[in-house]
């Protein structure tokens, strides 16, 4: 007891790690589930770099509109103005054009994407759609993004008017992503299905967009400065909303306004670094031999403005805000992610494992390798404006859930002739990584899109996942690694679970390269079980009130943990803690569906509704559980084999409410601290469904986990914690009355009454008159004799702060000794508040006597 007690009173000061989740999670809570907000997010993102706006902001009209002004530069309009694009943003864009200087546009060519004018009829977007005697000519080609003869025609019709031009004139180009798929014209004696071929091979070897387009921009007429040049000596205003990584105006749609800075020498490199030199057809070689003598020179571009009008900054910007306000810490990582698709994933899936062990500094964090490991990647990566350090101190203030935020453009290797594209693949491979890390009780979940709503030739723009998919997969009978070996993450995500993790926005009329989206949410409610000694199995798992009842019984032992892991209402895994050992047991598959309905006959009150598959423990987190529950300290009744409780567990009783975040959680009232908490007349109720739902509710546990310090400190385990007092008992009559029935919940006959130990009094009283969700940490020496005192650490304001948006930033838990001097009366239903547990003599930090 002597190391208890030097214990204590540092126990009482350690700076204990709030876990404040703040007043936005109300918002959060309300229950979308995680997936939703996804694709929220994504589409507001894409919402911020709409075509028709980000032009409005550039070019405007003097009022007499002889002046078209571009930012700060003015031209002058006579009956001048002419107008190309080409790109996948390049309608809306036009749109926008037509409706604010239609009157002086003389004539245009645009080159889009095929089917995206009627794409953008049908999800009724008129503001992208020209006028219907529009003066500007429409071609649509380049299906899949590649060009075609429908593209090579438009190319030659914006060729034709720019060829026509004079000093007089004024030729307005919009550009945007997929603008070189759609300006084919490639010098001869080079064919289109050559040049097809060349970038095809280069695409799918993993070659950047920086190598692909200076290729293309030396084999092509109209690429790299090529327009400009045809449209010489007229004005050229190039507007050009960035899909590549530092909006470079020279790789953009290969930089059909800006001079080529590369020469042959540069082509000759790439082509030799994708093993594509010695069988270049001899049109190429032609071509390329004279390249150097007939360069597009900076000379010819002086006649140019080239200004970027709108990139994925914005988009991410956008996101970020809406992540806020839907209650996440959010951080944008970087708007250059680039590199192999392969390093990128294991970069998402390293970051997703070490952030969990920051957002949860309560479990076994990630070693110092793999942090390492992480920055390692990242440089790798090179990532020029990554901002790691500052996401992953934001995850250790331990202010709730995060979302990471990053744009940009990962590059796939092409091995298999599966269908897919980069922003799937990288969603299926990020899956893949979370398998290799145990990622705890944290809702995951990862979602990758293109913002034009096409990624590579398939109908969807992404899709997320989750650290369930592997076993979602399984269960399913795919196997991941063999459609990445094929390249074919379309397939397998159209056939997992019917293609409900896939990302379907139809193309988006716009086009700022790729958006990530990384959610890391916390995402535990707790409970507490008992194992009957002599009984071969764990006797009641559930909530506190279980737990509680179990306690006060002489004959139960050991308080286990149970962590749920939930997305929204569906429990997707579950953890239990030997909380003395504060070792691990796996509880794979902890029920079926079928137990649910079970509980729904016996009338348990509000039943989740079956929303298999249950588990989703992964492999690997299975055995580093499982690997923990083999050496039970002496004395502690613990399951020695993972098999064994994952069966007794099955077998036994459990209460489905248990498993469901408590329907008390959101508006439940207001006060200045616990004491004044007032709870709400009316809390919404469970309706099984996402709707009404809070969040998961917070862990019991304090963060840094006092019970671990005391533990390591006093060489000896005096503690017997995790007597959590649960809100269910909100209400209930306490010990020595006779047990009420509880709502919904079939009592168990005497299993309080009476017969609890001294040191379950208080808590239980407590818990008859705490507020809801506010369950305190009681902890009680291992054999209470009478005279003993306890400690509670009470959560204190933060966890009313998490679930009331009104209350005061929270201070941490304080501990409180409640001493056995507490008048008889006090425990017998009235205690209103910790206060009323002191006896008025009690030190200021708690002692043991
Ligand atoms: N089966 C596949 N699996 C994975 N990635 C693929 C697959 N097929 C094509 N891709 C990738 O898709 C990309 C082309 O996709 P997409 O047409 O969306 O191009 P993009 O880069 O968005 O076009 P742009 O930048 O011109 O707008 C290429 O990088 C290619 O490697
Ligand atoms: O069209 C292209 O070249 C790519 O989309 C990069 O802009």
């Amino acid at each position: 007891m002597a190391a208890a007690l030097q214990v204590l009173p540092r126990l009482a000061r350690a700076p204990l790690h709030p876990f404040l989740w703040g007043g936005p999670v109300a918002r959060l809570a309300s229950s979308m589930a995680l997936a939703e907000q996804a694709q929220q997010l994504f589409e507001s993102a894409v919402g911020a770099v709409l075509p028709g706006p980000m032009l409005h902001r550039t070019l405007s009209l003097d009022p007499g509109g002889r002046q078209l002004k571009v930012r700060d530069r003015s031209f002058q309009l006579k009956q001048n103005l002419y107008l190309v694009g080409f790109g996948k943003a390049v309608l809306g864009m036009a749109a926008a054009a037509e409706e604010l200087l239609g009157q002086h546009l003389v004539q245009g060519v645009i080159s889009i994407p095929k089917g995206i004018r009627a794409a953008m009829e049908r999800a009724g977007k008129q503001e992208m759609l020209l006028k219907p005697h529009s003066r500007v000519q429409v071609f649509e080609g380049a299906q899949d993004n590649l060009p075609d003869r429908d593209a090579l025609r438009a190319a030659l019709a914006i060729q034709q008017l720019a060829e026509g031009l004079t000093a007089d004139d004024l030729l307005l180009v919009l550009i945007s992503g997929g603008g070189s798929a759609l300006l084919p014209a490639p010098i001869p004696p080079v064919t289109l299905e050559e040049k097809q071929t060349l970038t095809k091979l280069l695409a799918a070897r993993g070659a950047t967009i920086q190598e692909l387009n200076t290729i293309r921009k030396t084999l092509s007429q109209l690429k790299g400065g090529g327009l400009a040049q045809a449209a010489y000596p007229a004005q050229v205003v190039s507007l050009i909303l960035s899909d590549v990584v530092g909006d470079p105006v020279e790789v953009i749609a290969s930089g059909p306004t800006v001079a080529s800075s590369h020469n042959v020498q540069d082509c000759l490199h790439i082509l030799n670094r994708y093993g594509l030199r010695a069988a270049l057809p001899r049109s190429v070689k032609t071509v390329l031999s004279r390249a150097d003598s007939d360069p597009h020179g900076p000379h010819t571009c002086g006649h140019v403005l080239n200004v970027i009008i709108g990139s994925n900054v914005l988009a991410l910007a956008e996101a970020q805000q809406q992540a806020e306000a839907l209650g996440y810490q959010a951080v944008v990582l970087s708007a250059a992610m680039q590199g192999d698709v392969k390093s990128v994933a294991q970069f998402y899936g390293l970051l997703a494992h070490v952030a969990r062990t920051r957002l949860t500094p309560f479990m076994a964090g990630a070693s110092v390798e793999e942090d390492a490991q992480l920055h390692e990647l990242a440089a790798e990566l090179q990532i020029p404006d990554l901002q790691l350090e500052k996401a992953l101190e934001t995850m250790a203030q331990g202010r709730g859930p995060v979302c990471l935020l990053a744009g940009g453009e990962p590059t796939v290797q092409l091995q298999g002739s599966g269908k897919g594209g980069r922003n799937q693949e990288l969603a299926l491979r990020v899956g893949a990584e979370f398998r290799r890390w145990p990622l705890g009780p944290i809702d995951v979940l990862f979602l990758s899109g293109g913002t034009d709503g096409q990624d590579g030739p398939t109908e969807a723009a992404g899709a997320w996942v989750t650290p369930e998919l592997a076993s979602e997969a399984a269960a399913e009978g795919l196997d991941m690694a063999t459609f990445l070996a094929h390249n074919d993450s379309h397939t397998f995500f159209c056939r997992l679970q019917g293609g409900v993790h896939l990302l379907h926005t139809g193309m988006t009329g716009t086009n700022v390269m790729d958006t990530h989206l990384l959610f890391l949410r916390p995402c535990m409610s707790i409970g507490t079980g008992y194992k009957v000694p002599g009984k071969s199995k764990i006797g009641e798992l559930g909530t506190g009130a279980e737990g509680l009842a179990a306690m006060s019984r002489r004959d139960s032992s050991i308080v286990y943990v149970i962590w749920q892991k939930t997305m929204c209402s569906r429990v997707v895994g579950f953890y239990l803690k030997e909380s003395i050992s504060g070792r691990w047991i796996c509880a794979e598959k902890l029920c079926a569906s079928g137990d649910l309905r079970e509980g729904e006959k016996e009338g348990r009150g509000p039943e989740l509704e079956p929303v298999g598959p249950w588990c989703s423990l992964t492999e690997a987190e299975s055995d580093l559980l499982a690997s923990g529950t083999r050496q039970a300290p002496a004395g502690n009744v613990m399951y020695e084999e993972h098999d064994e409780a994952q069966a007794a567990v099955k077998e036994d009783w459990f209460d489905p409410r248990g498993k469901v975040s408590p329907v008390q959680t959101l508006h439940l009232g207001s006060g200045s601290s616990p004491s004044t908490f007032q709870p709400a007349a009316s809390t919404p109720t469970n309706t099984g469904t996402c709707e009404g739902h809070s969040p998961p509710m917070v862990p019991l546990l304090p963060p840094s986990n006092p019970i671990a310090a005391a533990r390591s400190e006093a060489g000896s385990e005096p503690w017997t914690p995790g007597l959590g007092i649960h809100s269910s008992l909100q209400g209930q009559a306490i010990p020595g009355s006779p047990a009420p029935a509880h709502p919904g919940h079939p009592q168990k006959p005497g299993s309080w009454a009476g017969t609890e130990p001294a040191s379950s009094r208080p808590a239980l009283s407590l818990a008859a008159n705490w507020p809801p969700l506010c369950p305190p940490l009681l902890l009680t020496p291992r054999a209470p004799e009478a005279g003993t005192s306890l400690l509670l650490l009470l959560p204190g304001a933060e966890k009313l702060a998490s679930h009331s948006p009104h209350l005061p930033a929270p201070q941490g838990y304080s501990p409180l000794c409640l001493c056995p001097q507490i008048p008889k009366a006090h425990l017998s239903g009235a205690v209103s508040s910790p206060e009323a547990l002191q006896c008025g003599n009690c030190p200021e930090e708690p002692v043991l006597s």
